[in-house]
């Protein structure tokens, strides 16, 4: 499907190809046009009955989508280990074996330099040296294979509630029933032991840490094999992501990976607010507050045009998914062109 369609007062092309969306914008802009850009409801309604009519949605299905499904699962598997870690925790502390390995701190020598501290828990297998994130200081590594599921230990610091006090290295407990969330804080090297040396992972490949979250504690846990010379990884959480540029969102959370019929597009942020509106209203996954500006949508959110679950259309954002996907996810886009390109064409 490469040849130009004209739709009303536009002109298209549809390609059915699965490309990661860099990609659909070089060909658009090779033919001399650009991804469509959905800035009105009279262009969606034209595309979507056109690639109705032409039956697109047939033979079409998310690429990746079990690569996807299986990253996701494992999510789900590593949260459960971490909730069982948490529950033997409760009920037994350290005190009853169960198969879930935990990995103390290397017991501390009689006299040490107090700010030596974190540096000298590093159990055996381990070792504090140089991350190979570029820029990022020190790391953890394991010398040793680690198997998945093992408890590496539990981060230690000191506790505060400021939370006008900006740390690298804290980790935010959340409220739970009558307790008000606070910090664990392992700034400084005295009250810390060698977890605060853990750097943030940048993708799903290199993230093999789980942090567990449990009875006001935080604990590291490995979420796959560990092979040695490996730096141990863990994603810091939103808010620190973002101070280096990185984003975690699974693909799982924002699209249905059972709809029949992806599409890439493009729409206008900077349409008139009626027209915002009227979009705001396609969207099923409206961005969060914080992912906006005054209510606009960011310009770095594009919608895709999905299907036909049940008859039914809805426009979805496409987010920043290369933490778990390459190079984001692939999918048939549409380039538009000027009207001319159409008229002189011999369709
Ligand atoms: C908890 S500390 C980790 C240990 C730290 N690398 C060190 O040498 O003490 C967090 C700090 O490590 C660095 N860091 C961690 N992950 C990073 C990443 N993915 N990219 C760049 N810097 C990172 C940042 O300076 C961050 O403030």
């Amino acid at each position: 499907e490469d040849e130009f369609i004209r739709l009303g007062i536009w002109c298209f092309s549809f390609h059915l190809e699965y490309k990661p969306r860099h990609t659909s914008e070089k060909i658009c802009s090779e033919k001399g046009g650009q991804l469509i850009m959905l800035d009105s409801d009279k262009k969606i309604a034209v595309v979507r009955k056109y690639i109705k009519a032409r039956g697109f949605t047939s033979d079409l299905n998310l690429q990746k989508r079990q690569i996807l499904l299986n990253s996701y699962h494992r999510i789900q598997d590593t949260v459960n280990y971490g909730e069982r870690f948490c529950r033997m925790y409760k009920n037994y502390r350290m005190a009853k074996p169960n198969k879930i390995t935990y990995i103390p701190n290397k017991k501390l020598r009689v006299n040490f330099l107090e700010n030596q501290r974190a540096n000298l828990t590093t159990p055996t297998g381990f070792v504090v040296e140089p991350s190979s994130i570029t820029g990022a200081g020190l790391g953890a590594w394991a010398k040793k294979r680690v198997r998945m599921y093992t408890v590496i230990g539990e981060y230690e610091g000191e506790e505060h509630r400021n939370e006008e006090f900006i740390s690298q290295y804290q980790w935010t407990i959340p409220e739970i029933e009558q307790t008000m969330s606070y910090y664990i804080d392992a700034a400084s090297p005295a009250k810390s032991n060698w977890l605060r040396y853990v750097n943030c992972a940048r993708n799903v490949h290199e993230e093999n840490l789980k942090p567990i979250i449990c009875d006001g504690l935080v604990f590291y846990m490995t979420s796959k094999d560990v092979e040695p010379d490996t730096e141990l990884l863990v994603w810091y959480g939103t808010v620190y992501g973002k101070h280096f540029g990185i984003t975690r969102i699974h693909p799982s959370d924002e699209l249905d990976l059972k709809s029949t019929f992806y599409i890439r597009v493009n729409y206008s942020p900077q349409a008139s607010d009626s027209t915002l509106d009227s979009f705001n209203s396609h969207i099923s996954n409206r961005p969060n507050s914080s992912e906006t500006n005054n209510g606009m949508l960011n310009k770095t959110y594009f919608g895709m045009l999905d299907s036909y679950r049940g008859g039914m259309w809805k426009l979805v954002l496409e987010k920043n998914y290369s933490y778990f996907s390459d190079d984001g996810l692939h999918f048939p886009f549409i380039c538009e062109y000027n009207q001319n390109i159409c008229l002189n064409s011999h369709n």
